[in-house]
């Protein structure tokens, strides 16, 4: 685990440019700026080759996806890929209609991503392994995690983050598994949109091993929850949402190797 990751994030706040869902592209937009990073959303194709540019890696969420939004997305994939930037894709629900399906397939297919990050319903999904999920939420399942998320990273070549109460980092062969979180992310829509985004920052900093950038912002997401859940007296999600950000800003690698609970 590369902790020092954070401290390198802090001191070179590298751009994340994100094609972000509208439903939390403000609360990924403060995550980033809180934790160190820089980030930036755009929506128009035309600038797509000047934002790929700047930018020192690339969110794609699918979570609010239109027609005109998968044309940006093949554009700034295949743009990403040419730069050299790393893309890290969210699979938004992909479960819950054929067409998003399609969609994620086909644009998984048309450039390479460093990272692909969802939870247990959306992996499953992008590997066609049986698993009821519920909407943008994991749902239930009987499937080994494990296997998923090792059959989804030898795929689609990269490393898959299958996040839930144990987050696993694997690239098929290599498995990692950070621990620590709290219940209450899943009172907070748009945790999941978070750490894609915050893996971004990380692989920017990580340019040689997008394996450690994903399971460092892993941890460092959870652990920052964590340490703001064991101070709320009751369960609530607005304050844990703002509570979050905060804590991002201020946490340091002293706090964070405390608790760890990490493999
Ligand atoms: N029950 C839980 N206990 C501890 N941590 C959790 C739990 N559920 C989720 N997390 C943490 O929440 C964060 C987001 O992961 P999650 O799997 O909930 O994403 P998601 O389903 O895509 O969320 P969203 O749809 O709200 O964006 C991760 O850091 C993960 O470790
Ligand atoms: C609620 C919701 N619907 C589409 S995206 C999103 C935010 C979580 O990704
Ligand atoms: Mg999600």
């Amino acid at each position: 685990m590369k902790l020092d990751l954070l401290k390198q994030l802090r001191s070179e706040n590298p751009i994340v440019f994100n094609i972000a869902n509208f439903v939390t592209a403000q609360d990924v937009a403060n995550g980033l700026n809180a934790i160190g990073a820089l980030p930036i959303m755009s929506a128009e194709i035309q600038e797509a080759s000047d934002m790929v540019k700047i930018s020192s890696a690339v969110c794609l969420n699918l979570g609010t996806l239109t027609a005109l939004q998968i044309e940006q997305m093949k554009v700034v994939g295949q743009l990403a890929n040419e730069q050299k930037k790393p893309i890290v894709f969210d699979p938004v629900a992909v479960g819950a209609s054929s067409y998003r399906q399609s969609v994620a397939e086909a644009l998984l297919t048309g450039f390479q991503v460093a990272v692909i990050r969802g939870n247990a319903g959306e992996i499953a999904a992008l590997v066609g392994s049986a698993w009821q999920a519920k909407g943008i939420d994991a749902g239930t399942g009987t499937g080994d995690l494990v296997s998923i998320a090792q059959a989804c990273a030898v795929k689609y070549h990269c490393i898959v983050v299958l996040s839930g109460p144990t987050d696993l980092i694997t690239d098929g062969q290599r498995m990692g598994q950070v621990n620590n979180g709290t219940q209450l992310f899943q009172l907070h829509v748009g945790s999941g949109d978070l750490l894609s985004s915050l893996v971004a920052a990380f692989t920017a900093v990580a340019p040689d091993d997008y394996f450690e950038a994903a399971q460092t912002a892993c941890l460092v997401l959870a652990a920052t929850g964590q340490l703001v859940a064991k101070q709320m007296t009751a369960d609530r999600p607005g304050t844990f949402g703002i509570d979050l950000q905060d804590k991002l800003h201020l946490i340091t690698v002293k706090e964070i190797n405390k608790i760890a609970s990490v493999r």
